[in-house]
């Protein structure tokens, strides 16, 4: 390997700051924020923000994109008006520390001027100028206000992504765009070329009681601005999708970034990546170490060997720590990796790919890429979600390489050759090609654009899985025979969830079982609960039983929540809430329950019931009457069902699909004639994840519109 450039920046130290600390460490920021490639021509930016309603930009990683340009903006009086500045980002982790640095820029605590907001987290006040986001959840402001009023710009930030969100929220912001600057004094003018969305608004201003639909009628609106953002997109696409909209491309960036192609393919990743962390500690001068894995577990046994190759060295040899960082990781282990590793140690990042756009990790001057990604396919004739390992295309693979350079001049090494880079796709297959639709057609539906079909997308979706989300939606009575949105629909678009959890609560309040629909909803909606570390597979499983139920993964699930709750509340009554909290961490700790899951479970609880209370919908118990909740679990996820074969395998009733009970799952050992799951993963295996134990004759009896009487 080439030997490493000339080192001369020091390191950035956030833990303990005294006055003088803080104090040069406000200048150092400022002196940061001058040298960015970005600040040279930030006069210039502005006016073309001003110049054109839309606006494309493309700067290479670590420009200064999306710390600066909303922060120049509220400089020069785009939120003069009152009106906010909006950034989305495809990720959460990306969404807060953004955020939090934008905040230090600019000198303020973190959720006034600056703060951010993702899906059932609010870190907002009415102070808020400059707020972060996820794509997902802008789309989800825009079903209570159409115009999304109270911003005065939208910046779409690593548009590139093409997230399943971002796609739909192009097309909205398209038509919202135009609807606002035709809106005079709340008249909407409906002459817009292929946009439905103008009448749509109409129509829902008409049709509506909500207070805030009725305040856009008076309201008038100010033109949107729109700014498009990534440092790797074709800008011509998104030119040419808003009537050629301008492109400005800006030059240069803040620290070189060599990059090292293998001379050879490599045949085992892991192995060619082991090596090159090592040649790195042991050859190069300092600096961190990202690496890019496919998951947790690849993640974990790179740790292991990294930990056993480490024995085997000289002692002044071992001074390097490991950082995993995959999205179900506990949160303040996540947190870990922007934190300055010891003096003297080097720190590698073993990541996924939560880690390849956005983020800024202070200190990594090392990539090591091997060019791989899990990503998550989706086959709508089957209803299967996959998660198949495929490799980067040209925009990931700069992505990453643009995690270093950002606070010093760094170096790429990709685990393939040159030749191979070549042939990368440019962009990854935008999501909406690869997902199940069912929640974004309830939104679209819900937005009044009820030719789904037909909706202006930047990139038009498979026809197939549109017209099957339609079916869905049509067998869970969200949508009428003639394709409308019927009042189960409009009720089921309020709550931010999944078309069928929606559906699931609505069912249980008519059975009188939504206190614990609510509990398996909120539990169910978020990654692994269960944290089972591969060194100690035993003691998590052992942990498992004691809150397992014969029944079922939901009743497990549930268990697990009120058991974590009974010990909360006992806490709470002798400790302050901090430490009851404190206490909550460690007994999860002691459980191996993923405590980051829970707390965000029981966050989304609390949204959720506030949700279903404001909808008027009835929240009792049926306390333990364990058959009510399991003929409500059939009553609620009746597509989702399978029947035990001969041979021990399933056979999911609705696509015929042959499956495995998940080895995770509570029923794994039982297999009980009939099931309903949540969750259809294809790895090596088409597995079902979170099932529950119930009879086929529910089925029928609740379910009569799609089952009937078996011969
Ligand atoms: N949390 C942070 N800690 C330290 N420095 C940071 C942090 N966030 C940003 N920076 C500095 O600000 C620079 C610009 O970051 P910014 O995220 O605005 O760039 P960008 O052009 O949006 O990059 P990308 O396209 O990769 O998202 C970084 O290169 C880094 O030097």
């Amino acid at each position: 390997m080439p030997s490493m450039a000339a080192n001369n920046f020091s390191r950035n130290t956030h833990q303990n700051q005294t006055k003088g600390d803080f104090v040069s460490r406000k200048q150092k920021i400022e002196q940061q924020r001058k040298n960015l490639p970005i600040a040279a021509v930030e006069r210039r930016l502005v006016e073309e923000v001003r110049n054109n309603d839309t606006l494309i930009i493309v700067g290479e990683t670590g420009s200064g994109k999306t710390t600066q340009i909303p922060q120049y903006l509220y400089k020069w009086g785009f939120c003069r008006d009152g009106g906010i500045i909006g950034i989305t980002q495809p990720r959460r982790v990306a969404a807060i520390t953004v955020a939090k640095r934008v905040a230090e820029e600019c000198g303020v605590p973190l959720g006034q001027k600056v703060g951010y907001a993702i899906r059932f987290e609010d870190v907002t006040s009415g102070q808020t100028k400059i707020k972060y986001m996820t794509d997902g959840l802008l789309l989800r402001e825009a079903l209570l206000d159409p115009y999304l009023s109270k911003y005065s710009v939208i910046i779409v930030d690593e548009a590139h992504e093409r997230t399943i969100h971002t796609d739909v929220l192009l097309g909205l912001l398209k038509n919202v765009q135009k609807a606002r600057s035709k809106s005079i004094n709340g008249v909407v003018n409906t002459d817009h070329n292929n946009s439905n969305i103008g009448h749509a608004l109409e129509e829902r201003i008409d049709n509506q009681n909500d207070g805030i639909l009725k305040s856009c009628q008076v309201k008038k609106h100010n033109p949107l601005k729109l700014i498009i953002m990534s440092a790797s997109m074709d800008a011509r696409v998104f030119s040419e999708y808003f009537g050629g909209a301008k492109a400005v491309h800006v030059q240069g960036r803040q620290f070189p970034v060599d990059i090292f192609y293998t001379h050879k393919p490599e045949t085992d990743c892991i192995d060619a990546a082991l090596i090159t962390i090592f040649q790195i500690h042991l050859e190069e001068g300092p600096g961190d170490v990202l690496v890019f894995l496919t998951g947790q577990e690849e993640i974990e046994s790179v740790e292991r060997l990294i930990h056993e190759r480490l024995r085997q060295l000289p002692e002044c040899s071992r001074k390097l720590l490991t950082f995993p960082i995959f999205s179900s990781l506990p949160s303040e282990k996540q947190m870990r990796v922007f934190m300055p590793s010891p003096a003297g140690y080097r720190k590698v990042i073993l990541a996924t790919n939560i880690a390849e756009t956005s983020v800024t990790i202070p200190g990594i001057r090392y990539v090591v890429d091997p060019g791989l990604v899990k990503a998550r396919t989706y086959d709508p004739k089957m209803g299967v979600d996959s998660l198949i390992i495929v490799t980067t295309s040209k925009a990931q693979a700069l992505q990453r390489s643009g995690r270093a350079g950002r606070d010093g001049p760094g170096k790429c090494y990709r685990l393939y050759q040159e030749s191979f880079f070549e042939k990368l796709t440019d962009s990854t297959l935008p999501e909406i090609k690869r997902c199940d639709l069912s929640n974004v057609v309830l939104q679209l539906k819900a937005l009044g654009i009820d030719d789904v079909i037909n909706f202006d997308f930047i990139e038009k979706p498979d026809r197939t899985a549109v017209v099957n989300s339609l079916w869905s939606l049509y067998l869970l009575g969200a949508v009428t025979e003639d394709n409308k949105l019927s009042d189960v629909g409009r009720q089921m678009a309020r709550l931010p969830l999944d078309p069928v959890y929606s559906k699931a609560l609505i069912i249980a309040s008519q059975f009188g079982c939504l206190k614990e629909m609510l509990i398996c909803v909120a539990m169910l909606s978020v990654e692994s609960i269960f944290y089972a570390p591969r060194e100690k597979l035993e003691e998590s499983r052992n942990a498992l039983k004691s809150f397992a139920s014969p029944e079922g993964d939901h009743l497990t699930l549930l268990n697990v929540y009120r058991a974590a709750d009974e010990f909360f509340q006992k806490n709470k009554m002798v400790h302050s809430e901090e430490k009851a909290e404190k206490n909550l961490r460690k007994w999860c700790k002691d459980n191996y329950i993923n405590s980051r899951s829970l707390k965000h479970a029981r966050d989304i609880h609390s949204q959720i019931v506030r949700n279903v209370e404001q909808m008027g919908l009835r929240v009792t118990s049926c306390e333990d009457d364990t058959l009510l909740l399991r003929r409500c679990l059939a009553a609620s996820f009746f597509l989702k069902a399978a029947m035990k074969q001969p041979d021990g395998a399933y056979r999911v009733t609705l696509s015929g699909l042959i499956v495995q009970i998940h080895p995770s799952s509570v029923l794994f050992r039982a297999k009980p004639e009939c099931i309903v799951f949540n969750e259809l993963v294809h790895t090596n295996h088409s597995y079902v994840r979170n099932v529950s134990r119930i009879d086929y004759l529910w089925l029928v009896e609740l379910a009569p519109h799609l089952y009937a009487v078996q011969d």
